[in-house]
């Protein structure tokens, strides 16, 4: 049997008995479901203060006229521009906010990486374009990609604020001194690591809303 064979027995099989498919798959997607909520409660319960703080100095940096800078590779890519698509598109009356996703501009990407290597990918653009009043975003889910590290010390040099999100137990994320709020998703599985992401960032991202309404009033 191959692996995909094993992964999806019944679209191999003679027969398929239906209902146990679709009893199998309701159990798996409910399994699923409280797997993810548990480990959002686990990471409010462990960073929610955390988070909080966070998000005032982003605000802080945002009133101040900072801009933000987000990255990451593969799903954290897409999540990277989903973070800069949030505070560039915030909602409820309030100003975008100026964000850039590092992974937009794609003759950047592709020139730094045939040109010197993916590793510098992020910091180079950093280098180039960061004020030290900006704040950086970085996504990973293993907390171990080189070009996510080298960013953080570029940013960290260059006086950003620094945020991380990682997955797992932080990965070498979790050792850098150049990332002011680490969040880390402590979970094996890759899926709920994104999935517990995704709410670690919407949650920043309401919280700095909150705090420039108020500052707005
Ligand atoms: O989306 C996934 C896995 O769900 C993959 O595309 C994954 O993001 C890529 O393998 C990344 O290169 C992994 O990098 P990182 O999250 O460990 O920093």
């Amino acid at each position: 049997m191959t692996d995909v064979e094993s992964l999806y027995p019944f679209l191999y099989a003679d027969k398929v008995d239906l209902g146990a498919v679709l009893a199998q798959v309701s159990a798996s997607t409910a399994a699923k479901a409280r797997e993810i909520t548990e480990l959002r409660r686990r990471v409010l319960a462990a960073d929610g203060d955390r988070l909080a703080r966070c998000a005032a100095e982003m605000a802080e940096r945002f009133a101040a006229g900072g801009r933000l800078l987000s990255f990451g590779n593969g799903g954290s890519a897409t999540d990277a521009q989903e973070v800069a698509g949030l505070f560039l598109s915030p909602g409820g009356g309030l100003r975008p906010l100026p964000a850039f996703c590092l992974t937009n501009d794609i003759a950047v990407v592709t020139a730094l990486s045939n040109d010197i290597g993916f590793d510098v990918v992020f910091a180079r653009q950093l280098a180039a374009l960061s004020r030290p009043g900006d704040i950086a975003v970085g996504l990973s889910t293993s907390g171990n990609s080189a070009n996510l590290l080298a960013a953080f010390d570029e940013a960290g040099r260059r006086g950003l604020l620094t945020v991380g999100i990682a997955g797992y137990d932080g990965g070498r994320m979790a050792e850098l001194d150049s990332i002011d709020h680490l969040f880390t998703v402590p979970s094996a599985s890759v899926h709920r690591v994104q999935e517990a992401q995704t709410t670690v960032y919407h949650v920043l991202w309401e919280l700095v809303l909150d705090r420039l309404r108020g500052d707005d009033q």
